[in-house]
């Protein structure tokens, strides 16, 4: 039986007891943040050495050297050519429709950058540009993620980055078939089996055998997140990508065993995942509850989805489907369903979630293997200012200014003027050396 904590709208202090729901266990916070800093600095200082310290510590290997945890492309190759035909054809339809969408991303985005030209013949811009070499991060500790390896690849592909280096943990040196061939279906160029903070480092410092990068992206547990969160500024960063969170607000109108499935469905990720049902109709939340338990025995992560639903789960009691879009907003999900009729309704009155799956057949698995857009979705709270990962986050912008000389006759004085106004001498030397 699963004890999961109930909420109710009406409680007098439902918001402190919202917050208290969705915030970590500060804690247990720094106490994560303590060891991705210290595997940080080490790694800065040891480089491979470090590496392979940790490498061989966290993921119980026994490896001699990082040159030894890079996976050759022919492996890759050798992979994807070993897939049972149906996985095979699943990887490719998978791989084809995230290609598909993010190269409508590409086209509707302002991926070709623009220019215009003033009256006086002064052109204007922005020129976009790939970035040269990324690192994306393939969690790997308690699950396999081949799906991630698509939603981090295959982007950055169509944003034309030269290099992709992949780092992905192999605990015990098991490395995951799938993984691999979709390494090789996405074009990955370079795999090493490295993980937790210890790759976010490598990645970001760059050592002898792994090359530093200009941005690392991708999702992670709690350890990457916080090692991603301290390298910025050094390297780009996507954003904070941790733990699955699900958020389903529900009339009532859905199979309860549906999303009883649907909670699992985040809930088995990891024991800090988070899901939550939130719904108007009290006899509805029961039979979700019911279902939780008819259902959970048969699944083989149970004692994973145990922990994250009696650890961070919730189901909360609302007035109505207008206070579950309020609460929505509130929570800021990673992933939101609207588990409704006419959800459109519901899903114009949403303006935070990274991903939101409309109506009842829009089963969040679906988002995560192969409907099209990322999976890659900011967590805890930040879809309030974080997007999906998408090509824009390989892709930079340069300012293009290309002024006339009769341009340069007007905005040389504007510039001159606030130039002495801020005393800046030389600033207001190089517009007037232009004048006429
Ligand atoms: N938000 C998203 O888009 C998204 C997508 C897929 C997965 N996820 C999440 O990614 C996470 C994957 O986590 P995971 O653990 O399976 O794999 P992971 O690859 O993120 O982490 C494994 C690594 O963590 C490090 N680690 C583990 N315990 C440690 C300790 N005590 N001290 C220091 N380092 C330690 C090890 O180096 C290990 O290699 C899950 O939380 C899942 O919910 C999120
Ligand atoms: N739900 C994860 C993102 O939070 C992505 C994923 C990959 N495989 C299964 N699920
Ligand atoms: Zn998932």
């Amino acid at each position: 039986m699963i004890q999961i904590r109930k909420l109710d709208s009406t409680a007098e202090n439902f918001k402190a007891q919202l917050a208290a729901v969705l915030a970590f266990e500060a804690s247990e916070d720094e106490a994560i943040d303590r060891a991705a800093a210290q595997i940080l600095a080490d790694v800065k200082i040891r480089g491979d050495a470090a590496v392979l310290d940790y490498t061989n510590r966290f993921d119980k290997l026994d490896a001699q050297s990082v040159a030894g945890l890079e996976i050759a492309q022919d492996e890759l190759r050798a992979a994807l050519d070993s897939l049972a035909p149906a996985r095979r054809a699943a990887l490719q339809t998978a791989a084809d429709r995230v290609r598909a969408y993010h190269e409508r991303q590409k086209k509707e985005c302002g991926s070709d950058g623009f220019t215009y030209a003033e009256a006086d013949g002064t052109v204007l811009g922005q020129k976009v540009t790939p970035l040269d070499r990324v690192g994306i991060y393939v969690p790997g500790g308690k699950a396999a993620y081949p799906s991630s390896v698509l939603m981090n690849a295959i982007p950055a592909k169509v944003a034309g980055v030269q290099e992709v280096v992949m780092v992905v943990p192999t605990p015990a040196g098991v490395k995951n078939e799938l993984v691999l061939a979709a390494a090789a279906i996405a074009g990955v160029d370079r795999v090493f089996t490295i993980g937790g903070a210890q790759a976010v480092g490598a990645l970001a410092f760059g050592t002898a055998t792994i090359p530093q990068v200009d941005k690392i992206v991708g999702p992670g547990n709690a350890y990457v997140a916080a090692a991603k969160r301290r390298v910025f500024g050094i390297v780009g960063i996507d954003m904070i990508a941790g733990p699955s969170e699900i958020l389903v607000i529900c009339d009532g109108t859905t199979d309860p065993d549906w999303v009883a499935m649907d909670l699992f469905s985040q809930a088995e990720h990891d024991e800090l995942a988070q899901s939550i049902l939130v719904c108007p109709d009290a006899g509805y939340i029961a039979r979700v509850e019911a279902s939780i338990n008819k259902q959970l025995d048969a699944m083989p992560r149970k004692e994973v989805i145990r922990t994250s639903l009696t650890n961070r789960g919730a189901m909360v009691k609302v007035r109505d489907m207008d206070e579950a879009c309020e609460i929505a907003n509130l929570i800021a999900a990673e992933h939101l369903e609207i588990s409704a009729e006419n959800p459109q309704q519901w899903a114009d009155k949403v303006r935070h979630a990274g991903a939101m799956f409309l109506g009842h057949f829009s089963s969040e698995s679906l988002g995560d293997y192969c409907a099209g857009p990322n999976h890659v979705l900011p967590t805890s709270r930040t879809a309030r200012f974080s997007s999906p990962l998408g090509v824009y986050d390989f892709q930079k912008r340069s300012s293009i200014i290309h002024v006339s000389q009769a341009g340069a006759q007007t905005l040389g004085k504007v510039a001159a003027e606030l130039a002495y106004g801020e005393g800046l001498q030389a600033h207001a030397g190089s517009a007037e050396y232009r004048l006429k």
